[in-house]
């Protein structure tokens, strides 16, 4: 061993030292998931976030590094935290087109969510101030109608005319006449599809081919609205009217609206609807007049739209669909959870899909393109509360409903 003299080591600068949550950040970033794990049993805080608010999970989502996140996930590292620009980790996998990063992040939120939801509602159970508190201020403000806006006290948008294309759409999709009009229109479509088609093959081939399946299924679907007529169709949450003009369109046999709103029930009472033909007014809220709504169910089309309340309403309204909704009826809803934040956004519309489905429920959502809404739109009005350009359309059935159809479809196919 030499005796030679060694000069010490520079001491790493203070800015050098990288905490062990700074080293956590750039090992996820890397991908290392080795790395990742050896910290975490160090103990490194998963909650950590950088002075931007930029997390572990949100670098490794970044990247796509399902190991690291995998690891990161199951020491408790929060799904839905925010950097400080609003975006989560979720966004972060969607910006670099991470699909599998995507998908593992709303897999594990929708877990995540039902179990939290199931445990919430848990705790909540014996709290009788529960439900009644859900909007019982915003039920007491006084309310104005300006133009195409209902606006609360503190200038709050209740309802605006941009939803309107929305509105026409989900009247169309719950209202059993306009589905008859559409569905005699897509069985025209098919005949036409089938008559060029038919240019082309042979009389032998075609009979050997039958109907085709879109024509099987137009048919069997537009037998069962004609045997609903008009139907009877309930809307819940009035607001400036649009969804309901629009089911009047419509020509329903019955049409119940539920309304909450003192002021918005004067407005209707004005302007006519207490005596339209056909139109029952349940005054109060759907909570409280539920065993009226219950009493005459089931219904046609449903619709529901309310303000002031949170999914945990919404979630208990769908409880009681199975019974509300006729079993070849349509439900939809305002689609607007969670509207500044698309994964946000993603999550809840995963989430309703699958309680329904615990329900026999099927939902299927179609994008509508909304476009960006200028800054004029939102004149007046406190906050912008919608920042997509695609909206998402839900039309739920019963999943008896979808096998009935699947099933006129295979026989129509073996003729
Ligand atoms: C967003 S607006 C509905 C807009 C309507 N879809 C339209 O086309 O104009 C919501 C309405 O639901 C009413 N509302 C809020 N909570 C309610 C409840 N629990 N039961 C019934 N109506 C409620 C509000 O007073 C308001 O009129």
């Amino acid at each position: 061993m030499t005796q030679g003299h060694t000069a010490p080591e520079a001491a790493p600068s203070a800015a050098e030292v990288k905490s062990i949550e700074e080293q956590l950040l750039a090992a996820a970033a890397e991908g290392n998931a080795e790395e990742v794990s050896r910290l975490i049993e160090l103990e490194a805080d998963v909650d950590f976030q950088d002075e931007e608010g930029v997390s572990p999970l949100m670098r490794a989502a970044e990247g796509g590094h399902t190991a690291v996140m995998a690891a990161l996930l199951q020491a408790g590292a929060p799904w839905n935290a925010q950097d400080s620009s609003g975006y989560c980790a979720g966004e972060y996998a969607m910006g670099s087109g991470q699909q599998e990063a995507v998908d593992m992040l709303l897999d594990f939120a929708v877990q995540a969510e039902l179990v939290l939801g199931a445990l919430h509602r848990r705790m909540q159970v014996g709290s009788p101030s529960f439900s009644a508190a859900a909007n019982s201020d915003y039920l007491t403000q006084k309310l104005v109608y300006r133009g195409e806006q209902l606006l609360d006290a503190d200038g709050e948008a209740v309802m605006m005319g941009w939803e309107r294309p929305l509105m026409l759409r989900h009247a169309e999709v719950i209202c059993p006449n306009a589905h008859h009009k559409h569905q005699e229109e897509e069985a025209v479509a098919a005949q036409v599809v089938e008559s060029i088609e038919a240019m082309a093959v042979t009389e032998a081939a075609k009979a050997e081919a039958g109907p085709s399946s879109q024509a099987a299924a137009a048919a069997s679907a537009a037998a069962g609205s004609k045997r609903r007529k008009g139907g009877h169709v309930v809307n819940v949450g009035f607001g400036l009217g649009i969804v309901d003009t629009a089911i009047q369109t419509h020509s329903p046999d019955r049409h119940t609206i539920i309304e909450a709103h003192p002021d918005v029930l004067e407005h209707m009472t004005r302007t006519g609807w207490a005596d339209k033909p056909g139109v029952r007014i349940l005054r109060g809220r759907w909570q409280d007049v539920l065993p009226e709504l219950l009493a005459e169910a089931p219904y046609d089309g449903i619709f529901f739209d309310t303000y002031g309340e949170y999914y945990e309403e919404m979630r208990e309204f769908h409880m009681h669909l199975p019974r509300l909704l006729a079993r070849d009826g349509v439900y939809s809803f305002f689609n607007g959870l969670a509207s500044d934040n698309i994964f946000f956004h993603m999550v809840y519309c995963r989430l309703i899909s699958l309680e329904l489905a615990s329900k026999g429920l099927h939902t299927e959502y179609t994008p509508l393109a909304v476009g960006e809404l200028g800054d004029e739109v939102w004149q007046g009005v406190r906050n912008k509360y919608w920042t997509f350009e695609t909206y998402f359309l839900p039309e739920v059935r019963h999943e008896a409903q979808l096998e009935s159809v699947a099933e006129g479809e295979g026989e129509g196919e073996e003729e």
